[in-house]
């Protein structure tokens, strides 16, 4: 039996507007896409849905996620991390490897894929850690952890503070034909504060952290990149240093791309209420200046992506103070609809671009089959309801994580159905 989804918007690049289409799925794929001019296809024996005025789009790719299992189940797991991003229209996720213990052994690896085999909704990626224990010291089996089904090596979370070990990692990553993804912080450069060197802290009279320290190891790893060919792909980019760094970079054909979060897109350092954890992230929010350069950088090209950097954690942590709360937002919820609402409905980006930075870009920067709607492609669909407003309201998220600096916003660009390889796995 098949699916068919009908009367959905399709966004069509060529004509750069909205054109009304059917699509049949089955055994995973999509089957057929009809024109929606010419009527009703026919449909006796199979399920429909009817996506009328809908937007249908290839589901949501988010390359960087916090899954938290094993070890932190009280903060998410598979089960409710994956029913989040389905929720939120993703449909592909690439988690990180920072759980209890580390994702720094083929076992671990194994544990998640197997388990979000069993329990997940949607599709899980797995990254896995550069060094033992993310500690800095040792790198880990990048042959085994790539053969258990690793799809990258990373230290999220912290930055690999050596030059050596990440040329080292890098060497090893590249004749192994796999990417390297780097948190980039320099710890002599952030010492015990929260937020980012600009108005915020001046006010409070805080430490902030410089925006070196960031880019330093961007710029680092940049020159490490081109020494070793490796793929390499810079996490959560926040300052303008940093994305002039990647623009330098592409110019001249080094082998990097880059993601960036919604709420750096959004948010700079001057809209933090108070002393709330749940504005203190890692990068922290910068400041408008940099806002705009990211933003830039994404329309260029010189950011690949939008990622989210889902990082849920428990109220009670979240409620220790900024001071001793950890850093992270969750992300999965929110994410399309706080950029549809900001860049397009705003008229300042096309529905299309936002959504190829979603979809396309993530999949052709890590060679993912899935990312766009085409006969014969995974049946990785979300509906999307762009007509009605409403308001953001954090303890209906699916995600055990309620923190987030965007409760009580009210948005437009709501996913309203997701599909999986063909399966329904979220509807309101
Ligand atoms: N982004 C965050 O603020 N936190 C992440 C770690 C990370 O992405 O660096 C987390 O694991 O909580
Ligand atoms: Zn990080
Ligand atoms: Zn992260």
């Amino acid at each position: 039996m098949a699916l068919w989804i009908l009367n959905g918007k399709l966004w069509d690049e060529s004509a750069g507007s909205l054109a009304t289409k059917h699509i049949q799925v089955g055994d995973g794929v999509i089957q057929a896409i009809v024109d929606g001019e010419g009527g009703l296809p026919e449909t006796a024996g199979h399920d429909t849905v009817d996506a009328a005025g809908k937007l249908v789009s290839a589901g949501f790719i988010d390359m960087h996620v916090h899954l938290r299992e094993p070890g932190f189940e009280y903060k998410e797991d598979i089960a409710s991390g994956t029913r989040s991003a389905a929720k939120g229209g993703f449909t592909t996720i690439a988690c990180m490897p920072n759980t209890r213990p580390v994702a720094d052994t083929p076992d671990t690896i194994r544990y998640i894929l197997d388990k979000a085999a069993a329990e997940g909704v949607v599709k899980v990626l797995p990254y896995a850690a550069i060094t033992k224990n993310e500690l800095g010291r040792e790198l880990t089996d990048f042959a085994a952890l790539k053969e258990a089904g690793a799809i990258g090596y990373t230290d999220d979370g912290v930055g690999v503070q050596n030059a050596q070990m990440m040329k080292d990692a890098m060497k090893l990553a590249k004749s192994l034909g796999m990417p390297v993804i780097a948190h980039c912080e320099d710890d002599s450069l952030v010492k015990g504060a929260w937020a980012s060197e600009g108005k915020f802290a001046q006010k409070h009279g805080l430490k902030g952290i410089p925006n070196e320290s960031e880019a330093i190891h961007v710029g680092r790893d940049i020159l490490l990149s081109e020494a070793t060919g490796v793929h390499y792909h810079v996490c959560h980019v926040s300052t303008e240093q940093s994305v002039r760094l990647i623009r330098m970079a592409k110019q001249i054909g080094i082998n990097v791309t880059a993601e960036v979060c919604p709420h750096h897109l959004i948010l700079s350092d001057e809209d933090i209420p108070g002393f709330d954890a749940n504005w203190k992230m890692n990068p922290p929010l910068r400041t408008p200046r940099d806002v705009q350069a990211v933003i830039e950088g994404l329309e260029d090209g010189t950011l690949d992506m939008v990622v989210t950097d889902h990082a849920p954690h428990s109220a009670e942590e979240k409620a220790r103070g900024v001071d001793l709360a950890p850093f992270g937002i969750v992300g999965f919820e929110t994410a399309f609809p706080l950029l549809y609402t900001k860049f397009v409905r705003t008229g300042k980006w096309t529905l299309g671009f936002l959504l190829k930075r979603m979809t396309e870009d993530p999949a052709r920067v890590f060679g993912l089959a899935q990312g766009s709607i085409a006969v014969g492609k995974p049946a990785d669909l979300t509906i999307v309801d762009l007509e009605g407003e409403r308001e953001v309201k954090p303890e209906t998220f699916l995600s055990k994580g309620t923190n987030t600096p965007f409760g009580g916003w009210k948005l437009y660009g709501w996913p309203v159905f997701t599909v999986v390889n063909g399966n329904v796995v979220w509807s309101e």
